[in-house]
């Protein structure tokens, strides 16, 4: 197998509550690996500190074999690690198609000089009408981004992550707050993206049915520790997951 991310012995303390606690594992490269676990058992904490919002007690983050444990968030979204939220220039006054041309140029490292390269210029046209297709967005692209759904917002969101080369995708909740008619599409643009092979994904999500359909591995997070970690059958045939789930491992795992 080969992997784009490794963790080592990682966590964290807040206080004195542990919410990752010694978290060893490896994102295969190109696959999508759901994080489950039952609520508080460290999964925002544990993308947190894979994207650099925060820094680890102990132990190390490797990506694609380079340490990145002390990398900040912006160097990690430059060398491939992106997470939705960390898109702080999405302009809600500029249309779909702007804002993720605007990723594309952003990082093409093309300036306002350059356009003038008349070809170069069409290609990152081509390549956000592209990526806004793929997300669903096509009809849309001339939208002010203010006036999307919230379904919306978060596959322009999605085609930005793409459009900045992101190759560890990290959706957290991705369908969180969606009207029942919005779950169907991310869902299809996340199965596209997966589909196309060039992507790893790491979603963290409660709906277990999506998670089933999704995953090609599920890791299992139970109060910060890596309770299992496999693939969709073998997860779903665990005895300690299932007391998990049940509460019956409440008291004795922590
Ligand atoms: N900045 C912080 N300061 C103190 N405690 C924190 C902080 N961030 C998270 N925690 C605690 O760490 C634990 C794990 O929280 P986290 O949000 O990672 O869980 P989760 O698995 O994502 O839960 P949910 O499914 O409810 O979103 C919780 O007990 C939470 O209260």
């Amino acid at each position: 197998m080969e992997s784009i991310l490794e963790t080592k012995d990682l966590s964290i303390t807040f206080g004195g509550h542990t919410a990752v606690n010694s978290v060893s594992v490896e994102i295969e490269k190109n696959k999508l690996k759901s994080i489950i676990g039952p609520n508080g058992a460290g999964k925002t904490t544990f993308f947190n500190l894979l994207s650099g919002q925060l820094k680890p007690t102990n132990g190390k983050i490797f990506f694609k074999g380079e340490d990145v444990t002390r990398m900040n968030p912006t160097y990690r979204t430059r060398k491939g690690i992106g997470r939705s939220f960390q898109i702080t220039n999405v302009f809600p006054n500029l249309t779909c198609f702007e804002n993720v041309r605007l990723a594309v140029q952003s990082q093409a490292g093309v300036r306002y000089r350059m356009l003038s390269h008349f070809k170069k210029y069409k290609d990152m046209e081509r390549k956000a009408y592209e990526l806004l297709e793929l997300v669903y967005l096509g009809e849309k692209a001339m939208e002010l981004a203010i006036n999307l759904a919230h379904g919306e917002k978060r596959k322009l969101e999605i085609a930005m992550l793409l459009a900045l080369e992101t190759e560890l995708l990290l959706l957290d909740e991705p369908t969180a707050g969606m009207s029942l008619e919005e779950v169907p599409k991310i869902l299809d643009v996340i199965k596209k993206i997966k589909e196309d092979g060039n992507r790893t994904i790491l979603l963290i999500e409660h709906k277990m049915d999506m998670v089933l359909d999704l995953s090609d591995s599920i890791m299992v997070l139970f109060n910060g520790k890596l309770l299992a970690d496999g693939d969709p059958e073998e997860i779903m045939n665990n005895d300690q997951v299932q007391s998990a789930y049940l509460g019956g491992l409440y008291d004795d795992a922590s």
